[in-house]
């Protein structure tokens, strides 16, 4: 076992508002200006892809200036959009591409062309847009011709940003209002961002709702720390025995902070410091002490505020006393790896008692964790969860791809290094 983590860090900014900060920056009149923006492979993605058509991207590091050209100002690219790893560029920029008078093709790396993009083929489809997937099996490549589109009510079968934010992103460009309603909220960043950069947006209960605006005005952002990011330090804070660390400036929407509740569920100690708004999005320095968890049940409407950080939390259930229950999570099926099997594989190799089920997991805590080697399937939640695992396990797991870190946070284990001295 490590020895305490102490100290503080900030850990880089939100993956999803910095996706989202490029996208409306590239649609918006002027220049908008992205401060502590995530340098993770997921975010260049989003800019390559942005500047393939025509909009000038300036990253100078923690600060971003995105030179927009408004709503109609794309230019058709000269090569096939290369998403990477990311499925929240595929699928957001799908509805820009949607309503754009030109054609492209969209694609990614081996992991994104296994994911499911029929879902969000069925929504815009209905809008009017002509979206096909080229190899006919509902995943990337995509080939979308750009069309008039239709305001539309799209009732979502699953809780999904992306699913939300593709049809909202098609509905700056529909002849009438365009809403979503999905069976539980999800994420909203997209909502809040296109009230911020002038769209008229409505939200009411499980359902947003969008007016199509004239233009969109460039915006100062301050992106706020990645919750999913802070998760694996949260967890290691209270695991790793004798720790107490400060983690500064962490976005704590109340449709991202389900970990924060699940642990305070559990027994620990956590205390939200200094909260704050920042660019629209409530954040706080969260100070987390070691201690003692137990079991939990986690369903329902908090999985989509905590969808990331399952993995990590399975983790900590190993450690909690009696049997922690996930279910209604089907969607972990669908990340970057199915990220049950994988959690469920990987932690039952180093010793722990864990159940895969159709849609979730059930941990018996309380067995000790040993050595083991874990395949990330350059899976980065995967890879840091275990790694997070191994501080608690006596011998440290072999874990195959690490570098694939990167895609959400490159400094992970420069931090990591940092907390252990
Ligand atoms: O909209 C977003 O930025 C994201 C939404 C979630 O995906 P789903 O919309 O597929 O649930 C999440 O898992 C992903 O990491 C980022
Ligand atoms: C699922 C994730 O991202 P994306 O869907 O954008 O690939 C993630 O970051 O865990």
């Amino acid at each position: 076992m490590t020895r305490p983590l102490k100290g503080e860090i900030t850990v880089p900014g939100d993956k999803s508002i910095s996706h989202r900060s490029i996208m409306l920056g590239a649609l918006a009149r002027g220049t908008t200006r992205v401060k502590n923006f995530l340098q993770g492979a997921d975010c260049l993605s989003t800019i390559g892809c942005f500047r393939a058509m025509g909009i000038p991207v300036e990253n100078r590091g923690t600060e971003v200036l995105i030179h927009g050209n408004g709503l109609r100002g794309l230019k058709a690219p000269k090569r096939i959009l290369d998403c990477g790893n990311s499925g929240t560029t595929v699928r957001l920029i799908s509805g820009i591409l949607s309503a754009q008078a030109f054609s492209t093709e969209l694609t990614g790396d081996s992991s994104i062309q296994k994911r499911p993009m029929a879902r969000i083929i069925a929504p815009l489809s209905q809008m009017g847009a002509d979206i096909i997937s080229i190899r006919g099996n509902g995943c990337a490549p995509l080939r979308i011709h750009g069309q008039e589109l239709h305001g539309t009510h799209y009732n979502s079968p699953v809780a999904s940003a992306q699913v939300k934010s593709a049809v909202l992103l098609a509905g700056l460009y529909a002849d009438g209002v365009t809403q979503v309603t999905e069976p539980f909220v999800s994420r909203n960043h997209t909502e809040l961002m296109l009230q911020a950069f002038g769209a008229h947006i409505t939200t009411e209960n499980k359902a947003a709702s969008i007016t199509p605006p004239e233009e969109l005005y460039a915006q100062e952002i301050l992106v706020p720390g990645d919750i999913s990011s802070a998760a694996y330090f949260l967890a290691a804070g209270i695991l790793v025995p004798g720790s107490e660390l400060l983690l500064k400036n962490v976005g704590i929407n109340p449709t991202r902070d389900g970990i924060l509740r699940v642990f305070q569920n559990m027994g620990a100690d956590i205390t939200l410091l200094n909260p704050r708004v920042c660019s629209g999005e409530p954040a706080a320095d969260i100070l987390v002490k070691s201690g003692a968890l137990h079991s939990t049940v986690i369903e329902g409407g908090i999985i989509p505020t905590l969808i990331d950080e399952l993995p990590i939390i399975a983790v900590a259930a190993c450690f909690a006393e009696g049997t922690t229950v996930i279910r209604d999570a089907a969607e972990l099926k669908v990340k970057e790896s199915n990220r049950i099997a994988v959690m469920a594989e990987g932690l039952s190799a180093m010793g722990a008692d864990v159940e895969e089920t159709e849609d979730g997991m059930v941990i018996r805590g309380g067995l000790p964790l040993h050595s083991a080697v874990i395949d990330s399937r350059q899976d980065h939640r995967i890879a840091m969860s275990f790694t997070v695992a191994g501080l608690m396990s006596d011998g440290i797991p072999d874990i195959k791809g690490q570098d694939c870190v990167s895609i959400s946070y490159p400094a992970f284990y420069e931090d990591l290094e940092k907390l252990s001295n």
